[in-house]
Protein backbone atom coordinates (compact mmCIF):
# COMPACT_ATOMS: atom_id res chain seq x y z
CA UNK A 1 0.00 0.00 0.00
CA UNK A 2 1.49 3.86 -0.61
CA UNK A 3 1.40 5.70 2.16
CA UNK A 4 -0.08 9.35 2.06
CA UNK A 5 3.47 10.82 2.10
CA UNK A 6 4.26 8.97 -0.70
CA UNK A 7 0.79 9.41 -2.29
CA UNK A 8 1.48 13.54 -1.58
CA UNK A 9 5.09 12.97 -3.55
CA UNK A 10 3.75 11.49 -6.12
CA UNK A 11 1.14 14.36 -6.84
CA UNK A 12 4.08 17.12 -7.08
CA UNK A 13 5.73 14.90 -8.94
CA UNK A 14 3.68 14.36 -11.79
CA UNK A 15 2.00 17.39 -11.74
CA UNK A 16 5.56 19.55 -12.17
CA UNK A 17 5.90 16.75 -15.05
CA UNK A 18 2.82 17.86 -16.70
CA UNK A 19 3.29 21.59 -15.75
CA UNK A 20 6.80 22.14 -17.69
CA UNK A 21 6.39 21.48 -20.89
CA UNK A 22 7.68 22.77 -24.43
CA UNK A 23 5.76 25.96 -25.26
CA UNK A 24 3.29 24.74 -27.97
CA UNK A 25 4.17 27.37 -30.34
CA UNK A 26 8.08 25.80 -29.94
CA UNK A 27 7.23 22.60 -30.71
CA UNK A 28 4.69 23.77 -33.53
CA UNK A 29 7.74 24.96 -35.59
CA UNK A 30 8.41 21.40 -36.44
CA UNK A 31 5.72 21.73 -38.73
CA UNK A 32 7.47 24.42 -40.78
CA UNK A 33 7.77 23.02 -44.56
CA UNK A 34 11.75 23.43 -44.80
CA UNK A 35 13.62 19.21 -44.35
CA UNK A 36 16.85 20.12 -45.42
CA UNK A 37 19.21 18.42 -43.11
CA UNK A 38 20.75 21.94 -41.66
CA UNK A 39 16.76 22.80 -41.29
CA UNK A 40 16.14 19.99 -38.83
CA UNK A 41 19.29 20.29 -36.71
CA UNK A 42 18.07 23.63 -36.09
CA UNK A 43 14.99 22.95 -35.60
CA UNK A 44 15.84 19.24 -33.37
CA UNK A 45 18.90 22.13 -31.60
CA UNK A 46 15.75 24.58 -31.09
CA UNK A 47 13.18 21.71 -29.69
CA UNK A 48 16.84 20.65 -26.69
CA UNK A 49 17.03 24.03 -25.86
CA UNK A 50 14.01 24.61 -24.90
CA UNK A 51 13.01 21.12 -23.67
CA UNK A 52 16.37 21.57 -21.37
CA UNK A 53 15.00 24.56 -19.75
CA UNK A 54 11.86 22.74 -19.06
CA UNK A 55 14.04 20.35 -17.30
CA UNK A 56 15.72 22.67 -14.69
CA UNK A 57 12.10 23.79 -13.83
CA UNK A 58 10.63 20.42 -13.09
CA UNK A 59 13.78 19.66 -11.23
CA UNK A 60 13.01 22.46 -8.87
CA UNK A 61 10.41 21.14 -7.73
CA UNK A 62 11.49 17.33 -7.38
CA UNK A 63 11.34 17.04 -3.54
CA UNK A 64 14.76 17.45 -1.66
CA UNK A 65 16.44 18.17 -4.82
CA UNK A 66 16.87 22.55 -3.90
CA UNK A 67 18.42 20.97 -0.24
CA UNK A 68 21.08 19.13 -2.28
CA UNK A 69 24.35 20.55 -2.64
CA UNK A 70 24.31 22.98 -5.58
CA UNK A 71 27.05 21.96 -7.59
CA UNK A 72 26.23 18.78 -6.86
CA UNK A 73 22.24 19.88 -8.50
CA UNK A 74 24.26 21.09 -11.47
CA UNK A 75 26.29 17.37 -11.98
CA UNK A 76 22.65 15.58 -11.68
CA UNK A 77 21.72 17.89 -14.02
CA UNK A 78 24.40 17.79 -16.71
CA UNK A 79 25.12 14.01 -16.42
CA UNK A 80 21.20 13.14 -16.85
CA UNK A 81 19.77 15.79 -19.46
CA UNK A 82 20.76 13.51 -22.56
CA UNK A 83 18.63 10.71 -20.78
CA UNK A 84 15.72 12.80 -19.92
CA UNK A 85 15.43 14.03 -23.37
CA UNK A 86 15.46 10.13 -24.81
CA UNK A 87 12.13 9.74 -21.89
CA UNK A 88 10.70 12.66 -23.27
CA UNK A 89 10.80 12.58 -27.04
CA UNK A 90 10.28 8.99 -26.30
CA UNK A 91 6.56 9.96 -25.08
CA UNK A 92 6.45 11.77 -27.82
CA UNK A 93 6.60 9.04 -30.27
CA UNK A 94 4.17 6.87 -28.13
CA UNK A 95 2.07 9.73 -29.00
CA UNK A 96 1.42 10.37 -25.52
CA UNK A 97 2.09 14.04 -26.53
CA UNK A 98 -0.80 15.42 -28.64
CA UNK A 99 1.78 18.37 -29.93
CA UNK A 100 4.37 15.81 -30.36
CA UNK A 101 3.56 15.63 -34.63
CA UNK A 102 5.86 12.53 -33.91
CA UNK A 103 5.60 11.75 -37.96
CA UNK A 104 7.23 14.85 -38.35
CA UNK A 105 9.74 14.70 -35.49
CA UNK A 106 10.60 11.25 -36.21
CA UNK A 107 11.53 12.60 -40.23
CA UNK A 108 13.64 15.09 -39.23
CA UNK A 109 15.86 13.08 -36.39
CA UNK A 110 16.07 10.46 -39.33
CA UNK A 111 17.44 13.60 -41.87
CA UNK A 112 19.79 15.71 -39.43
CA UNK A 113 23.29 14.54 -39.76
CA UNK A 114 22.75 11.38 -37.42
CA UNK A 115 24.18 8.14 -38.78
CA UNK A 116 22.79 5.29 -39.23
CA UNK A 117 24.47 3.01 -36.59
CA UNK A 118 22.76 5.65 -34.13
CA UNK A 119 19.17 5.67 -35.44
CA UNK A 120 18.51 2.05 -35.38
CA UNK A 121 19.66 1.44 -31.19
CA UNK A 122 17.61 5.12 -30.69
CA UNK A 123 14.61 3.43 -32.38
CA UNK A 124 14.72 0.54 -31.25
CA UNK A 125 14.25 2.54 -27.53
CA UNK A 126 11.45 4.60 -28.89
CA UNK A 127 9.60 1.45 -29.61
CA UNK A 128 10.83 -0.30 -25.75
CA UNK A 129 9.28 2.35 -24.22
CA UNK A 130 5.92 2.70 -26.20
CA UNK A 131 5.53 -1.06 -26.07
CA UNK A 132 5.67 -0.26 -22.00
CA UNK A 133 1.99 2.07 -22.30
CA UNK A 134 3.49 3.55 -19.16
CA UNK A 135 1.20 6.08 -17.20
CA UNK A 136 1.91 9.32 -16.58
CA UNK A 137 2.78 8.78 -12.99
CA UNK A 138 5.53 6.66 -14.47
CA UNK A 139 6.99 8.47 -16.74
CA UNK A 140 7.54 11.37 -14.09
CA UNK A 141 8.72 8.88 -11.44
CA UNK A 142 11.08 7.30 -13.87
CA UNK A 143 12.18 10.63 -15.37
CA UNK A 144 13.23 11.58 -11.52
CA UNK A 145 14.61 8.26 -10.90
CA UNK A 146 17.05 9.22 -14.13
CA UNK A 147 17.88 12.95 -12.66
CA UNK A 148 18.09 11.24 -9.16
CA UNK A 149 21.14 9.43 -10.24
CA UNK A 150 23.91 9.07 -7.39
CA UNK A 151 26.89 7.64 -9.96
CA UNK A 152 27.05 10.80 -12.22
CA UNK A 153 30.66 12.37 -13.00
CA UNK A 154 31.41 14.73 -10.42
CA UNK A 155 28.63 14.10 -7.74
CA UNK A 156 30.15 14.78 -4.58
CA UNK A 157 27.49 13.54 -1.70
CA UNK A 158 26.23 10.31 -3.71
CA UNK A 159 24.64 9.27 -0.72
CA UNK A 160 22.08 12.46 -0.04
CA UNK A 161 21.28 11.84 -4.00
CA UNK A 162 21.08 7.78 -3.47
CA UNK A 163 18.74 8.82 -0.89
CA UNK A 164 16.37 10.81 -2.77
CA UNK A 165 16.35 8.08 -5.38
CA UNK A 166 15.57 5.35 -2.99
CA UNK A 167 12.44 7.83 -2.09
CA UNK A 168 11.07 7.61 -5.19
CA UNK A 169 12.02 4.32 -6.29
CA UNK A 170 9.64 3.20 -3.18
CA UNK A 171 6.86 4.61 -4.13
CA UNK A 172 7.28 3.57 -8.41
CA UNK A 173 8.19 -0.02 -7.39
CA UNK A 174 4.19 0.21 -5.26
CA UNK A 175 2.82 1.93 -7.92
CA UNK A 176 3.91 -0.84 -10.86
CA UNK A 177 2.34 -3.81 -8.49
CA UNK A 178 -0.65 -1.88 -8.28
CA UNK A 179 -1.04 -0.08 -11.69
CA UNK A 180 0.26 -3.66 -13.70
CA UNK A 181 -0.66 -6.84 -11.29
CA UNK A 182 -0.65 -9.23 -13.93
CA UNK A 183 3.07 -8.58 -14.86
CA UNK A 184 5.01 -8.91 -11.48
CA UNK A 185 8.41 -8.46 -13.85
CA UNK A 186 6.67 -4.61 -15.09
CA UNK A 187 8.84 -2.85 -12.23
CA UNK A 188 12.09 -4.63 -13.41
CA UNK A 189 11.29 -3.75 -17.09
CA UNK A 190 11.33 -0.57 -16.42
CA UNK A 191 14.20 -0.22 -14.51
CA UNK A 192 15.74 -2.23 -17.76
CA UNK A 193 15.18 1.21 -19.92
CA UNK A 194 17.28 2.96 -17.93
CA UNK A 195 20.09 0.76 -18.56
CA UNK A 196 19.27 1.27 -21.97
CA UNK A 197 19.50 4.75 -21.43
CA UNK A 198 22.87 5.16 -20.47
CA UNK A 199 24.08 3.22 -23.65
CA UNK A 200 22.08 5.50 -26.11
CA UNK A 201 23.74 8.02 -23.49
CA UNK A 202 27.31 6.98 -24.84
CA UNK A 203 26.44 6.80 -28.27
CA UNK A 204 25.03 10.61 -27.82
CA UNK A 205 28.12 11.72 -26.66
CA UNK A 206 29.64 9.98 -30.34
CA UNK A 207 27.03 11.89 -32.33
CA UNK A 208 27.53 15.37 -30.65
CA UNK A 209 31.39 14.80 -31.88
CA UNK A 210 30.16 13.97 -35.22
CA UNK A 211 28.09 17.21 -35.67
CA UNK A 212 30.75 19.27 -34.57
CA UNK A 213 33.11 17.60 -36.58
CA UNK A 214 30.98 18.79 -39.62
CA UNK A 215 31.09 22.17 -38.21
CA UNK A 216 27.38 22.25 -36.90
CA UNK A 217 26.58 24.89 -33.86
CA UNK A 218 24.75 24.22 -30.74
CA UNK A 219 22.79 26.93 -28.64
CA UNK A 220 25.07 28.31 -25.54
CA UNK A 221 22.84 26.64 -22.98
CA UNK A 222 23.69 23.04 -25.06
CA UNK A 223 26.98 23.82 -24.85
CA UNK A 224 27.17 24.67 -20.80
CA UNK A 225 24.92 21.43 -20.37
CA UNK A 226 26.62 19.26 -22.86
CA UNK A 227 30.63 20.85 -22.33
CA UNK A 228 31.04 21.09 -25.60
CA UNK A 229 32.82 24.39 -27.90
C1 LIG B 1 20.78 19.48 -30.38
C2 LIG B 1 19.83 18.58 -31.16
C3 LIG B 1 20.26 18.43 -32.61
C4 LIG B 1 19.79 17.23 -30.50
O1 LIG B 1 20.93 16.55 -30.16
N1 LIG B 1 20.56 15.38 -29.63
C5 LIG B 1 19.21 15.31 -29.60
C6 LIG B 1 18.45 14.20 -29.09
C7 LIG B 1 17.80 13.34 -29.98
CL1 LIG B 1 17.97 13.60 -31.68
C8 LIG B 1 17.03 12.26 -29.52
C9 LIG B 1 16.90 12.07 -28.14
C10 LIG B 1 17.55 12.92 -27.23
C11 LIG B 1 18.31 13.97 -27.72
CL2 LIG B 1 19.11 15.03 -26.63
C12 LIG B 1 18.69 16.48 -30.14
C13 LIG B 1 17.25 16.82 -30.29
O2 LIG B 1 16.68 16.61 -28.99
C14 LIG B 1 15.33 16.71 -28.77
C15 LIG B 1 14.92 16.91 -27.47
C16 LIG B 1 13.57 17.02 -27.15
C17 LIG B 1 12.58 16.93 -28.14
C18 LIG B 1 11.17 17.08 -27.76
C19 LIG B 1 10.80 17.02 -26.41
C20 LIG B 1 9.47 17.23 -26.01
C21 LIG B 1 8.51 17.49 -26.95
C22 LIG B 1 7.11 17.76 -26.91
C23 LIG B 1 6.25 17.86 -25.70
O3 LIG B 1 6.77 17.68 -24.56
O4 LIG B 1 5.03 18.08 -25.88
C24 LIG B 1 6.66 17.97 -28.20
N2 LIG B 1 7.75 17.82 -29.04
C25 LIG B 1 8.86 17.53 -28.31
C26 LIG B 1 10.19 17.34 -28.73
C27 LIG B 1 12.99 16.72 -29.45
C28 LIG B 1 14.37 16.60 -29.78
Amino acid sequence: EITKEQQALVKVVVEAYNRHQIPQDVAKKLLQDQYSAEENFLLLTEMATSQVQVLVEFTKNIPGFLSLDREDQIALLKGSAVEAMFLRSAQVFSKKMPNGHTEVLEERIRKSGISEEFMTPMFNFYKSIGELHMVEEEQALLTTITILTPDRPYVKDQQAVERLQETILDVLRKMCVLQHPQDPQYFARLLGRLTELRTLSHYHAEMLTSWRVNDHKFTPLLCEIWDVQ
